[in-house]
């Protein structure tokens, strides 16, 4: 069990860990939190954002202050499912050989997995890195690996949508958050991205983040006890039930989006896997706040993050997802009162 004094201290080494990350990440503060939150509930990470904007800088970053291992591999038309436990190949006296692929080949220690543009693998290596995301082991030559420590972040390429395997809606709803990380608005920002050597050579800057300032195999431990400790009170509890039903039934709250028959808009909305989610999320930000309850602010901060990818339309409005679910998710979270 932990104690009140134990939370505490981990926050500290949360908030060390944030900083860490900012000696390398710059302009970035909304990303580099929900990425603490995302760690510190265990979940699996989706990243919204155009090539170039530091995706693989922030996962290294992150990496290397949680400790363990880092993976990435891209996704590609012509990735099977068996290039992620194995890869074959001739030595030098010109024998077959097998050797672990990168899922496999850090054991127990890989805690960092990047799937970069898993949107351009196929539906069969999506299946089975979701299996891997639940289950945290695979079973490959005969025995069972275990990845207890894994945390997947996975990155959709939107800019070049044909030859895609969009991942399907219940695929999403297994990612706890997606992070977007957008350009840079601050011209002070731009301006030391563009001109400041340090962020030229990636290895250099991120030789200054701090090593394994999280030890990664305490962190299990550690989100149990947030989860425990953190209270939700009956009033916040049905404010998130109303938000649940909103994302059902927006026209029953009175909420439309433009353009949008509300009646023929939603497939599904939040399930309960994604409240579940919601509330992990949120009591984790209720501890980086110092508190040892949910207040509807902390509901409020990781909603648009735990809820836009996992809000289900109808076929003839998902084409126009990327327009609409925005400003859905905005109208249910100003249109129920917080108590
Ligand atoms: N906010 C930022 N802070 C620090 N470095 C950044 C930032 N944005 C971009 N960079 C720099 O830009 C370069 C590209 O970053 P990175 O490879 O992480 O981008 P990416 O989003 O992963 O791109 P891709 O999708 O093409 O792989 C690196 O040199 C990185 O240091």
């Amino acid at each position: 069990m932990h104690s009140e004094q134990q939370l505490a201290d981990w926050r500290e080494k949360a908030f060390r860990f944030e900083s860490e990350i900012e000696k390398a990440i710059v302009g970035q503060p909304r990303a580099i939190r929900l990425m603490t939150i995302a760690v510190f509930s265990r979940g699996h990470v989706l990243l919204e954002g155009n090539v170039g904007v530091g995706k693989t800088t922030l996962l290294r970053a992150v990496s290397r202050a949680v400790g363990g291992e880092y993976e990435r591999i891209e996704g590609t038309i012509d990735l099977m499912p068996a290039d992620l436990i194995y890869y074959t190949y001739l030595d030098e006296n010109g024998r077959p050989r097998v050797d672990p692929g990168p899922v496999l080949k850090h054991g127990e220690r890989l805690s960092t997995f990047f799937f970069n543009e898993i949107n351009r693998a196929r539906p069969q290596v999506h299946s089975l890195l979701l299996r891997i995301m639940a289950e945290r082991s695979v079973t490959a030559f005969n025995r069972e690996s275990r990845f207890p420590y894994l945390q997947v972040f996975a990155d959709r390429n939107r800019v070049e949508k044909e030859e895609t395997f969009e991942l399907p809606a219940a695929a999403r709803d297994r990612f706890l958050l997606e992070i977007a990380m957008d350009y840079p608005s601050d011209d002070d920002i731009l301006d030391q991205l563009t001109f400041d050597p340090r962020f030229h050579d990636v290895d250099t800057l991120l030789g200054a983040v701090g090593e394994a300032v999280l030890p990664f195999r305490e962190l299990d431990a550690i989100a149990a006890a947030i989860q425990t400790s953190i209270e939700a009170s009956p009033t916040l509890r049905a404010y998130t039930r109303n938000l649940w039903r909103a994302s059902h039934e927006p026209e029953r709250f009175g909420i439309s989006v433009a353009d949008a028959d509300m009646s023929e808009l939603i497939q599904a909305g939040a399930s309960p896997r994604g409240m579940s989610y919601l509330i992990r999320a949120a009591r984790v930000h209720a501890w980086l706040k110092g508190r040892n309850r949910v207040i509807p602010e902390d509901v409020q901060g990781v909603f648009y993050p735990a809820m836009a990818h996992r809000v289900f339309l109808k076929p003839a409005y998902e084409y126009r997802r990327d327009e609409l679910v925005p400003g859905l998710v905005d109208k249910i979270l100003h249109s129920i009162a917080a108590p």
